[in-house]
């Protein structure tokens, strides 16, 4: 059988103990009421009859008399503290179940105690001493405790207030009353009553006041409303001034309150509808020429849209998460209206209208509550929506959408992006797809934590490219310090160099990038161009003459006085010491003539994956590269795409954030990592799996995305398809420089001795702007062999280039990096 569990305060046991307390509190009063000492026998020890008397007068019998005797024996007039003192405990637990006595217990004993004390110290008798034969008015315990001992320490007067305040304590603790605050309630009591008619008086003008402007304000719309009634001719209204006008006529006057569309729900994620132009099936080449044997690879080498994935959402299904938004938010205080639902490929947004008088910041600081009432794993609230008057609640959906590489590209924003290097990045939470411009952004920097989305991310910008660009249009440098990353792109004809994979031979490529852009602005400024697009779309020599006439003006172009760097190898030995530390040493200047003006020049993207690993070999050198790169690489075509997985300050350092604009943030361990990629919390919020915020250049909006999915299948698809039309043609110079520095002995030991000498020498080269095994000699006082092989090993680092003959090693790093 089922048993019910009754709530404690209504257990008959209270009950019971509260009537034991009442029935002894009033046998005890009865007793003592009706003592006579000849109804205490004469056995009983306190009894002062010799032999005991006829009839008990007694209320509660013998008993009650012995009771009353032993009471009065102890406690003295204190006895009718203790029977009052049962009867208001029986009291008060009948009242309130709840009340718990042992708790009062000491409180109780310390108010006897006291009260007996106290009349046996009062001046005046309670009691008929002689007629009850007891030794005090308070007993034995008045007598001895109160008589003796207290007056003894305190005397009568300090023995009075000290048992007068336990008695006034022990009363207060015991009874709950507060008599000193009730006595300044009634003490206050005409000042409040005062204050209280004061404020009702100044409500009621108040209120006369706004009854009087309301009048007034009523009578101006009646005569307005006649005015207009009798211009169209029809009888004015009979109203009283300030009688409410017909809600329905007033109407016509009132302000308009502001429209709102109608709540919406949008599902993105479908897809697009069947375009009516006949569908391409690959790209033209953005850029014009040169690329009449090479095919841009078709559509058919991506994956389709997979249709199934493509579920339209229940419309119920998201109007009631709405609703459970809108009700907590309600149980909060804040009231709100519906707004658009708009379900996304990972989230679906869900807007509000907050009433007028809400602040948003309230809204967000809700977040916690909604999550738990929607059960949503994380949720994003954009208080308010950019642009927008409604706050947005982003929540995750229960099953993602993936976004094809192949419906971006197909997409007519893709294919009409007026971009000059189009990349597809993903899709908004509106199903709006996101293109960037490389070519406009000019740097861009992708991170998050491992597995969050960045190498789809990136080979998903490199699909992109190759989608448009033929190998003479653009160029790759890529560089993979994680080496099986980018891998797969060791075959395509876009190259420059091979994937770089070892950190050593990176501060090479990047050289090779600063002196490709240095020589490109030689160029330009030779041909009169401002940029990369201007030099490729500027009018070429048509005719022979034309041809000729060109070829003539080359021919006779004066020769530069100043031409530093011979070009026949010097026998050093044939030169005085100082000159030959001079012609050694002289940095190579590049002469006008030796330009050679290609016809076209392609791109280049620099794509660096893993930047943290980089940072860890030689961080000034690769930040200072990075830095030259990006500040000024924008208008000779070259671009960068950094990536990491480390976030941190040391990483992705102040120079580098402040020349790379534009950032895509995948999911973060932390609103710190958040705020280093994006200078803003938020990412720290995403889902991982693609999910992303991006920051276009030149904006501080930040739109989330579910970014490109493409897979390393399709990646290879469309790299074969490159290769198989061309073999890998890598730019010679940096080609042959990183394959030497490769070879040799540069896994050779280098000890601590020769480590010391290496930094002596890059102090040297520092201060002297010079880089040469006699330099070494001279300043360090070394043999020509030591010098020799540190050089090499300063060339093995990336530190000088290679040796020409008797030329003078060019620096190839920054050197200023290492004050
Ligand atoms: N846009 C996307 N849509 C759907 N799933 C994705 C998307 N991007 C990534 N993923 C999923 O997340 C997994 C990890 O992605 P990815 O390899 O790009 O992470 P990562 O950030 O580069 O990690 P690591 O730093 O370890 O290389 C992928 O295998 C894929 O399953």
């Amino acid at each position: 059988m089922a048993r019910t569990q009754e709530a404690p305060s209504s257990h008959p046991l209270h009950e019971v103990l509260s009537l034991v307390f009442l029935g002894i509190g009033t046998l005890l009063y009865l007793a003592l009421i009706s003592y006579s000492p000849s109804d205490v026998p004469s056995w009983f020890p306190l009894s002062s009859q010799a032999a005991a008397r006829g009839a008990v007068l007694n209320f509660v019998g013998r008993t009650g008399a012995i009771v009353a005797c032993s009471s009065y024996a102890f406690l003295g007039a204190a006895s009718y503290l203790l029977a009052a003192l049962l009867l208001g405990y029986g009291g008060a637990k009948l009242l309130n179940p709840e009340l718990r006595l042992t708790s009062r217990a000491w409180w109780s004993v310390g108010f006897i105690l006291s009260g007996a004390c106290l009349a046996h110290l009062l001046p005046w008798s309670l009691l008929d001493m002689e007629r009850l034969n007891i030794a005090g008015p308070g007993g034995w315990v008045g007598k001895w405790l109160g008589g003796m001992l207290l007056k003894n320490m305190l005397g009568t007067v300090g023995s009075t207030i000290v048992l007068l305040v336990i008695y006034a304590s022990s009363l207060i603790f015991l009874t709950g009353l507060h008599p000193i605050a009730a006595a300044r309630q009634i003490a206050n009591w005409p000042s409040v009553y005062l204050e209280k008619r004061r404020a009702r008086k100044m409500a009621e003008a108040d209120e006369k006041e706004r009854l009087a402007l309301e009048a007034e304000r009523l009578d101006r719309q009646r005569k307005k409303l006649e005015k207009t009634l009798t211009k169209k001719g029809v009888a004015p209204i009979e109203t009283e001034p300030g009688e409410p006008i017909a809600p329905a006529v007033a109407e016509l006057f009132s302000e308009p309150e502001p429209t709102r569309p109608e709540p919406q729900i949008i599902d993105s994620t479908l897809p697009p509808p069947p375009r009516r132009k006949e569908k391409k099936d690959k790209f033209q080449p953005l850029t014009s020429v040169s690329c009449e044997n090479y095919e841009l690879p078709s559509f058919d080498l991506l994956d389709p849209v997979d249709m199934g994935d493509r579920q339209t959402a229940d419309p119920t299904e998201l109007l009631a998460i709405q609703d459970t938004v809108i009700d907590t938010l309600g149980q909060f205080g804040i009231s709100v209206s519906r707004g658009d639902i708009t379900r996304g490929p990972t989230i679906t947004r869900y807007e509000v209208y907050p009433a007028k008088g809400v602040r948003v910041d309230k809204i967000v600081s809700l977040e916690r509550d909604i999550a738990r009432a929607t059960r949503a794993e994380r949720i994003n609230i954009l208080a308010p929506i950019p642009g927008k008057d409604t706050v947005g609640i982003e929540i995750a959906n229960s099953k993602k959408q993936k976004v094809t590489l192949r419906e971006l590209l197909e997409s007519e924003d893709f294919q009409n992006a007026k971009a000059k290097i189009p990349i597809a990045l993903g899709k908004d939470v509106y199903g709006k797809t996101i293109i960037g411009d490389l070519a406009a952004m000019p740097h861009g920097l992708v991170a998050g934590t491992t597995g969050s989305g960045k190498s789809v991310c990136i080979n998903s910008i490199i699909a992109s490219i190759l989608y448009r660009f033929s190998p003479e249009d653009l160029r790759f440098i890529m560089i993979d310090p994680k080496v099986v990353e980018m891998q797969i792109y060791n075959t395509l004809p876009h190259l420059v160099v091979p994937v770089v994979t070892d950190p050593k031979k990176v501060l090479l490529a990047l050289r090779w990038a600063i002196d490709e852009m240095e020589k490109r602005y030689a160029i330009f400024a030779k041909t009169g161009v401002r940029n990369i697009g201007s030099f490729n779309s500027r009018p070429m020599p048509k005719s022979q003459a034309e041809l000729d006439a060109a070829a003539a003006a080359k021919a006779v172009a004066p020769e530069l006085p100043l031409d530093a760097a011979p070009t026949e190898p010097v026998d050093p030995e044939s030169l005085s010491s100082e000159e030959r530390i001079e012609k050694m040493t002289t940095i190579k200047v590049q002469r006008d003539n030796e330009l050679i003006i290609p016809d076209r020049m392609p791109y280049i993207v620099i794509i660096v994956d893993e930047l943290a690993d980089l940072m860890q070999t030689a961080p000034a050198d690769v930040e200072s590269a990075i830095a030259r790169i990006t500040q000024k690489a924008r208008a000779a075509g070259i671009h960068m795409i950094i990536a990491t997985q480390t976030p941190r300050a040391d990483v992705i350092t102040g120079v580098i954030k402040a020349n790379v604009p534009c950032r895509v943030a995948f999911q973060v361990a932390s609103a710190l990592d958040s705020r280093v990629i994006l200078d803003e919390n938020g990412a720290e919020r995403l889902l991982g799996q693609g999910d992303m915020m991006y920051r276009p250049p030149g904006t501080s909006r930040l739109i989330r995305a579910q970014g490109v999915l493409v897979t390393d299948e399709e990646i290879r698809q469309v790299v074969e398809h490159a290769s198989g039309q061309s073999e890998p043609a890598f730019e010679n110079s940096i080609h042959e420089r990183l394959q030497n520095s490769g070879s040799g002995d540069e896994d050779e030991e280098v000890s601590d001795e020769d480590e010391e000498l290496v930094d002596k020498c890059i102090e040297v080269m520092r201060q002297e702007k010079k880089a040469s095994t006699s330099l070494f000699q001279r300043r360090l006082r070394l043999g020509y062999t030591r010098a020799a092989r540190i050089l090499d090993i300063l060339e093995q680092r990336g530190y000088v280039g290679a040796g020409e003959g008797a030329k003078p090693r060019e620096i190839l790093v920054d050197l200023d990096a290492f004050d």
